[in-house]
């Protein structure tokens, strides 16, 4: 009989051993909760047996590296380990980390990165494939140990594509006075599969890449309210296969995630706002994926996998995934999203121009022929179009105003909250207003206009809620217009956090199906092809 897969078995007693797939269940009901339990395609089985012997000869002699379990004694020890903190429940994760540990386990070392700002290693089988990124969160960009010189304040990552929250020990990481110390100490790091690239998206032009990856990494920005997807922070595939670079084959990964899932409702940068695949709609695959994203779902798979992410991040994560769902149902594109969500684009139509500007950087000029050069006429997107795109009333705009502002504009302009005059100010007043002790929604005779605790919420007189959004005590109608940072949903009660989301996805209903941003889908000809 020919098995397919086969799980192994990794424990600190058995050790590394193939078992066929019929007998895992009863493995998993015979050994203890030290047992992880991978499926490995058979055709990778001879190397791993290699591997395992490796294992086998440093563990007889040494502490594990192959601790997969939480229980690690703190002890002098030089000899590099590992162990997986976040990220058990996914396959791909665990055998991620087992490749890393047998690595570790035969001597090899972590090579530094020199780019970047922050620390990150390199991590390469025996036989010098590249494996991993480690990226230790105390070697982070203005963390305390910082290779690079930018030290401070601690950070927090989080990363894509197959990653792991791992502490990790090994000489080879950077400490700071590091002569002075016995042993390596532990440190807390995400350990991220190595994508093969020549190039970042920095060093190629944007017109290479494929519109699924683009928008892909879109999708995901908007959801995560990434604050730092810069160009640097997407790696272009190497892919010897196709043409080398041609128009729209080039795929994409995202790198970096350590400014995702803020907990605050900040301002987020997308490098893929000023490309033209953001223009493009959505694809029918595209649409049904995101009508099927569920975020109360995502939510909690957050929560039980990684416990020590804050409360307020992950609401941020249903408030923008509620966000791109309506959009994208009424009719958005990328772009339209995008710039909603960015302060900066709604203040003037400077962001929807450059985006233009560009889109055709560096084209035109290498346009040859006739025929490329109508198709690049073409791909200049209908300029009307976009600039009804930057009118369009941002997602700050939209949580700060009270539902009669938030209503559709007739002039679908609007100036950037904190540059309101005076007057103009004190009417901003907010969504949710305190009274007494109790939190109030403000709009009289509206169905929205219900205490919280009438609704169930638990508003329970803390005068540090004002709606539960997390500002000042002294939080007036004036500095809530003013102030330029994010929102926190952190506060909020259960109840309070219910009642915010259907008026927000109310009022969000409103401003879409008002706004002309749905006009931005299917504008572009047919014969722009990526
Ligand atoms: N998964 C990966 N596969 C291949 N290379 C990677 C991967 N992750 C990061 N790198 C490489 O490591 C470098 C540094 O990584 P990263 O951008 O995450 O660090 P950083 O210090 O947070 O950078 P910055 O703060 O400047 O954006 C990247 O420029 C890239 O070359």
């Amino acid at each position: 009989m020919r098995f397919n897969k086969m799980a192994v078995v990794i424990d600190q007693n058995h050790g590394f051993k193939p078992f066929k797939r019929s007998q895992r269940c009863r493995l998993q009901s015979l050994t203890n909760f030290d047992v992880n339990i991978l499926d490995i395609d058979q055709t990778n089985l001879s190397s791993l047996k290699k591997a395992f012997e490796v294992v086998k000869f440093h563990r007889s002699f040494s502490s594990p590296c192959f601790s997969l379990a939480t229980r690690v004694e703190e002890e002098v020890d030089t000899t590099p380990r590992i162990e997986i903190l976040g990220g058990h429940g996914a396959p791909r994760v665990r055998a991620l980390v087992v490749e890393v540990a047998i690595a570790l386990a035969s001597g090899v070392d972590p090579i530094p990165v020199s780019s970047g700002l922050g620390g990150a290693y390199i991590l390469r089988s025996r036989n010098g494939n590249n494996i991993a990124l480690a990226k230790p969160v105390d070697e982070e960009p203005l963390a305390f140990n910082n290779p690079k010189g930018f030290r401070g304040a601690d950070a927090w990552p989080t990363c894509v594509p197959p990653t792991a929250l791992v502490r990790i020990s090994h000489v080879g990481f950077h400490v700071n006075g590091a002569e002075n110390i016995s042993a390596p100490p532990w440190k807390i790091a995400s350990l991220q599969r190595f994508v093969e690239h020549e190039f970042d998206a920095g060093e190629l032009g944007s017109s290479g890449f494929s519109v699924a990856s683009v928008h892909q990494i879109a999708i995901f920005d908007v959801r995560v309210l990434n604050l730092d997807r810069h160009a640097g922070n997407i790696l272009v595939i190497k892919n010897d296969q196709k043409e080398k670079y041609a128009a729209g084959a080039a795929e994409l990964v995202p790198i970096d995630h350590g400014l995702c899932l803020p907990e605050w409702l900040d301002d987020p940068y997308f490098e893929w706002l000023h490309w033209p695949q953001a223009l493009v709609p959505f694809s029918e695959s595209e649409l049904v994926y995101i009508s099927n994203l569920d975020p109360f779902k995502d939510a909690e798979l957050l929560r039980s996998e990684l416990s020590s992410l804050r409360e307020s991040s992950i609401r941020v994560l249903v408030l923008c995934t509620i966000f791109l769902k309506q959009a994208a149902a009424a009719g958005l594109c990328l772009a339209g999203i995008g710039k909603m969500m960015t302060r900066e684009s709604c203040s003037g139509e400077e962001n929807a121009k450059e985006a233009i500007v560009n889109a055709s950087d560096g084209e035109e000029d290498n346009i040859d022929s006739r025929e490329e050069k109508d198709e690049f006429e073409l791909f200049q997107f209908d300029k009307e179009t976009v600039h009804t795109s930057a009118d369009v009333m941002h997602l700050h705009q939209l949580l700060q105003s009270p539902p009669e502002i938030a209503k559709p504009p007739k002039i679908a302009k609007f100036s950037p909250v904190r540059s309101l005059p005076r007057s103009q100010d004190e009417e901003l007043s907010p969504l949710f207003e305190e009274t007494g002790h109790e939190v109030k929604t403000r709009n009289d005779g509206d169905e929205s206009n219900r205490t919280f605790k009438e609704n169930g919420g638990d508003s329970n007189g803390d005068d540090s809620k004002q709606g539960g959004l997390t500002r000042s005590k002294s939080y007036s109608v004036r500095n809530r217009a003013c102030e330029s940072e994010g929102i926190s949903f952190g506060d909020l009660s259960e109840g309070e956090w219910k009642l915010f989301l259907e008026c927000f996805e109310k009022l969000l209903l409103e401003v879409l199906e008002s706004s002309k941003c749905g006009s931005l889908k299917h504008r572009l000809g047919t014969s722009c092809q990526f």
